[in-house]
């Protein structure tokens, strides 16, 4: 256990030194006005669905905040809401995690608007919920499947990593991975734990580095995602559901176990560590030089659209 606590103090102090070296000496940030990035807070609860079979066991929690299911506060705490709420019924033993956007997309990742100029007193409860999606999806007693059809950067790459299984439409247009590097951000070290742990260290580090989006191919090369389905074969639906049905040939209590094995560290680490987690996030992405990356990063995307 002490092993842990050290290592995890010397990443903070590691984030530290950059947050105070890198970024020390950055001019005042120049506020930019982005129309198409206006939105922070939502407005209805419509933001998932969670439909659930007691006769087959499997339930399927679908996401749709239009455009891009990027998730805002209230969309992460939906989504944590609806695996919990699935978790309650014992007749559920399997989470099929999919996007019922008609543009495909899984998930864009964090909602850039809260990042970018953010409403200091609803960043640190934002970051929380971020973290306790984590908590929820990566330590539930369901076995969970993500089912990729559309791209799914960053934090959406975290929900699907957060998953059992991740089964991806090979459309080399759909990418997945961690590409915070490329927004002048970084990833948590919980979330770079779980790349580094699906993809190992070496391909995880270039990755990280790089802020890499892996084509479908890619993924499956590397081990991002386990299966491909190509247009024409069966659907990601099906292939899904048969994935969830295999999992629950298998008694819980061992499945369960199994995934503690390999995820308990992980999960009570950061469990014991969320203020600090909360704190250093905080404190970095509200620098001048990360808010001024995210503002072009954002005028990127805008201009990229037209
Ligand atoms: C210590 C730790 C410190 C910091 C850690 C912070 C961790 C951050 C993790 C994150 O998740 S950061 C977010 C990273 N996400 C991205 O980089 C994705 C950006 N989006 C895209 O690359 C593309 O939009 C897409 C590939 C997801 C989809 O492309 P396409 O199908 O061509 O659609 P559009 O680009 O036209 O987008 C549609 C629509 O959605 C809006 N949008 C896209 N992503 C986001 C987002 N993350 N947040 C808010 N809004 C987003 C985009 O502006 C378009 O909106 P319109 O209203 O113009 O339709």
């Amino acid at each position: 256990m002490s092993v842990h606590v050290s290592q995890s103090a010397h990443k903070i102090q590691l984030w530290r030194r950059l947050g105070s070296v890198q970024y020390r000496d950055s001019s005042l940030l120049q506020r930019q006005h982005l129309s198409s990035f206006s939105s922070k807070a939502d407005r209805n609860d419509d933001l998932v669905t969670l439909e659930a079979s007691p006769d087959t066991g499997v339930a399927t929690l679908r996401m749709h905040r239009s455009p891009a299911n990027s998730l805002s506060m209230e969309m992460m705490q939906s989504i944590s809401g609806a695996i919990r709420k699935a978790e309650s019924d014992r007749k559920i033993q399997s989470l099929i995690l999919t996007s019922s956007l008609p543009s495909g997309i899984f998930s864009a990742g964090l909602e850039l608007t809260e990042l970018y100029q953010p409403d200091l007193a609803r960043l640190p409860k934002f970051w929380e919920s971020f973290q306790q999606l984590y908590l929820d999806l990566y330590g539930s007693r369901l076995s969970t499947i993500a089912s990729i059809g559309g791209p799914a950067p960053a934090a959406g790459c975290m929900l699907s990593l957060s998953c059992d299984y991740r089964i991806m439409t090979d459309n080399p247009k759909c990418t997945i991975g961690l590409n915070e590097s490329q927004l002048g951000i970084v990833a948590p070290p919980w979330l770079a734990q779980q790349y580094i742990d699906v993809i190992g260290n070496r391909n995880a580090e270039l990755a990280l580095l790089l802020g890499t989006l892996f084509t479908p191919q890619q993924a499956l090369t590397v081990g991002l995602v386990d299966e491909l389905v190509c247009s024409g074969d069966s659907s990601i639906d099906e292939m899904a559901q048969r994935k969830a049905a295999e999992f629950i040939r298998i008694p819980p209590k061992a499945r369960v176990a199994a995934k503690e094995l390999t995820r308990g560290t992980q999960i009570a680490k950061l469990s014991g560590n969320r203020e600090e987690d909360t704190e250093f996030f905080c404190s970095f992405v509200t620098t001048d030089t990360v808010q001024k990356t995210l503002g072009s990063y954002l005028e990127m995307l805008a201009k990229r659209k037209k």
